[in-house]
């Protein structure tokens, strides 16, 4: 039998604690022998989803989203397609908890979750990245769309009502802070975070349940951006 093949000896294994995870989150025992190749990988696949998700939501977890980003970046300045990034937080969250308690407070940041799922395209990826922020990263979404598409998020969860147990309905709104990756342009993940974060300030200083997008459509180059184009000395030619 090929070496690589052959089950492992699962007594030295210690997946207990693995399998343990699994159960917790609802999921199944790989199907087939333990130890084999096969379960082997099917469980590390069950584990690397799990590590990817937000355990509350089931949306993608920071961690997933800033691999995600960090992508796109790279995707960006390479074909020169447009890619949004919007930041979304829920207004006045702190409220829900402490009028209606914490459990209220999952149930709002869970249909807020399915909202903003539902608000963008399947190719879109939505990640609760804190406590009642999220993320959309939109590739592949012209600039003339930013507006239009960041506009249906904000809409969407301001359509939501959510259902609390004692059969009282919630309404909720959320701040949208939008800014589009610099194209052909190899920036980081950190700068295009930072520059849809001071929209979302923005929107949130601006009286909150709107949406706030950088202005430009090719948005203005950072001097670290700039340095990366054209090396540091062509930045002081410039200057
Ligand atoms: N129920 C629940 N609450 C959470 C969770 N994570 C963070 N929070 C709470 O979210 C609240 C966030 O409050 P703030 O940061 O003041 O924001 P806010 O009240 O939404 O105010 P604005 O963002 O300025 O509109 C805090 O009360 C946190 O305890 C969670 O997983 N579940």
């Amino acid at each position: 039998m090929d070496a690589a093949a052959a089950p492992a000896n699962t007594s030295a294994l210690r997946l207990d604690v693995a399998l343990a995870l699994l159960r917790q989150a609802g999921q199944a025992e790989p199907a087939g022998d333990a130890g084999s190749p096969a379960y082997l990988q099917a469980l590390i696949d069950q584990l690397v989803d799990l590590s990817s998700r937000d355990a509350l939501t089931g949306l993608a977890n920071r961690r997933n989203f800033e691999l995600a980003l960090a992508r796109e970046v790279d995707r960006v300045a390479r074909s020169g397609e447009s890619a949004l990034l919007l930041m979304v937080d829920i207004d006045h969250f702190k409220r829900v908890n402490d009028t209606h308690g914490h459990g209220a407070g999952d149930l709002v940041i869970r249909a807020v979750g399915q909202a903003l799922t539902d608000s963008v395209r399947p190719m879109d990826l939505v990640a609760r990245i804190g406590g009642e922020e999220y993320a959309v990263l939109l590739p592949n979404c012209p600039a003339a769309f930013g507006p239009q598409v960041a506009a249906r998020v904000r809409q969407r969860v301001a359509r939501s009502s959510v259902a609390l147990p004692d059969g009282q309905q919630l309404a909720v709104t959320c701040s949208v802070g939008g800014a589009f990756a610099p194209q052909w342009v190899r920036s980081t993940p950190g700068i295009w975070l930072q520059r849809a974060d001071l929209q979302l300030y923005r929107a949130k200083a601006e009286g909150r349940d709107r949406v706030c997008l950088e202005h430009t459509a090719a948005p203005d180059v950072s001097v670290q951006e700039r340095e990366m184009l054209l090396g540091s000395h062509a930045i002081q030619d410039s200057e």
